[in-house]
């Protein structure tokens, strides 16, 4: 096998493990874990990203008075891990791999200190021949710091790893132009860095156990493959579908975000998964703005700022909003709030942000 990608990050949906009788599918995990061997013998590095746990859970027990969304979240996500794991490590081992688990939250990358020692977690175990699996601790997470869902984190694995690619796996060949129900739909097999309106196409619909739905697997292909990273949706149940995708000499139905041939750098990666802990904001005027959207590499300097907004030291992230409101990034703070204050409207002094330090998605 002519291996197309030597290092990816490969995402595994909730319904992917889940058979119509709403059990947990061995036979489907049994199959993805061969493949996963299968690569890991031709050389190819593999991270996992599983979901399943709640679904997991859900099957094994019902809860005896009727819970809220978070305490059942929290009981399935608990009981459905080990039964998930359980499963993962008695797989694994009969193709004689190590696998370990890797449980994480939203707060596990709060800062540079916290990302760096997630990807020196990850890199240590790759490096000793085992294979992580990944998946958000929903049993600890708090709901307004989760992520969307585990698409969004295996967008921030892939980025933070330096992978080549990236393999969201679904139940679906990929994005269609409508919802694949309705007739006349069509799988869309590649997705250009500057292609617009792709949103237009996918319906709020959700599996049955998904939960962030086709729409949040779309941005986060767009903005990971903005990074210089190759993403693919692809159906999980398809059978060989992962070995068959990576190699070189076969065609799999899937949609392939086609990476931007600029990389960005290792700093901006961090900076493009850290936007929601920012520490305060600066609003920028109207010439700024076009300054900073434009082509042009520009640092944000304190004579395009027309207001700061709460309290953050200096090396905190901050994010940058236009005069209606509109979020444009988010970068780091070579002053503190107060600093900045004074400073306002200063053509001198140092740069704000400086152009290495900040993160413009569009
Ligand atoms: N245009 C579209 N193309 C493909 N799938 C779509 C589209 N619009 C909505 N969907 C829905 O998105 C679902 C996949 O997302 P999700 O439920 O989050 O799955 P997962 O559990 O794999 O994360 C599909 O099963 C499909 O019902
Ligand atoms: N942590 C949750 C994952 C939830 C989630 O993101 O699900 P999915 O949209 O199917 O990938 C679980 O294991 O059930």
């Amino acid at each position: 096998m002519n291996a197309r990608y030597k290092r990816v990050a490969v995402k595994v949906g909730s319904n992917v493990l889940t058979r119509a009788d709403k059990m947990l599918d061995v036979a489907r995990m049994a199959a993805l874990v061969d493949q996963i061997s299968r690569l890991k013998k031709e050389g190819v590095e593999v991270v996992l990203i599983s979901s399943g746990a709640v679904a997991a859970g859900r099957s094994e027990l019902q809860p005896a008075r009727k819970l809220d969304d978070v305490s059942s979240r929290q009981l399935w996500s608990a009981i459905g891990q080990v039964r998930l794991i359980n499963r993962y490590y008695d797989l694994f081992r009969e193709c004689g791999i190590t696998c370990a688990q890797v449980l994480t939250t939203k707060e596990n990358f709060k800062d540079r200190r916290h990302y760096l020692n997630m990807k020196n977690c990850l890199t240590t175990l790759l490096e000793n021949g085992v294979i992580p699996i990944i998946n958000e601790n929903d049993t600890i997470s708090i709901t307004e710091l989760m992520f969307t869902d585990n698409d969004e984190l295996s967008g921030l694995i892939a980025s933070m790893m330096g992978f080549e690619a990236l393999v969201i796996l679904s139940n679906v060949d990929g994005i269609y132009t409508g919802h694949p129900s309705e007739a006349g739909s069509t799988l869309i097999r590649e997705v250009k860095d500057n292609a617009k309106g792709l949103s237009d196409y996918i319906s709020e619909t959700k599996s049955e156990f998904g939960r962030g739905g086709m729409i949040t697997k779309a941005s986060i292909a767009r903005k990971i493959a903005k990074q210089g990273i190759n993403v693919h949706i692809a159906n999980g149940k398809r059978e060989n579908v992962l070995v068959d995708l990576l190699d070189c000499h076969k065609d799999v139905p899937n949609t392939h975000f086609v990476p931007s041939a600029k990389p960005s750098s290792t700093i901006k990666k961090w900076l493009a998964h850290s936007e929601s802990f920012a520490k305060g904001a600066v609003v920028v005027n109207d010439g700024a703005k076009e300054v900073l959207l434009s082509d042009k590499a520009t640092s944000l300097l304190l004579i395009g700022i027309d207001s700061v907004e709460g309290y953050f030291k200096k090396g905190d992230l901050v994010s940058i909003y236009d005069t209606k409101g509109n979020q444009l990034g988010v970068g780091k703070a070579q002053y503190d709030s107060a600093k900045t204050q004074a400073l306002l409207g200063s053509k001198k002094a140092k740069p704000f942000i400086h152009y290495d330090y900040l993160y413009l998605p569009e």
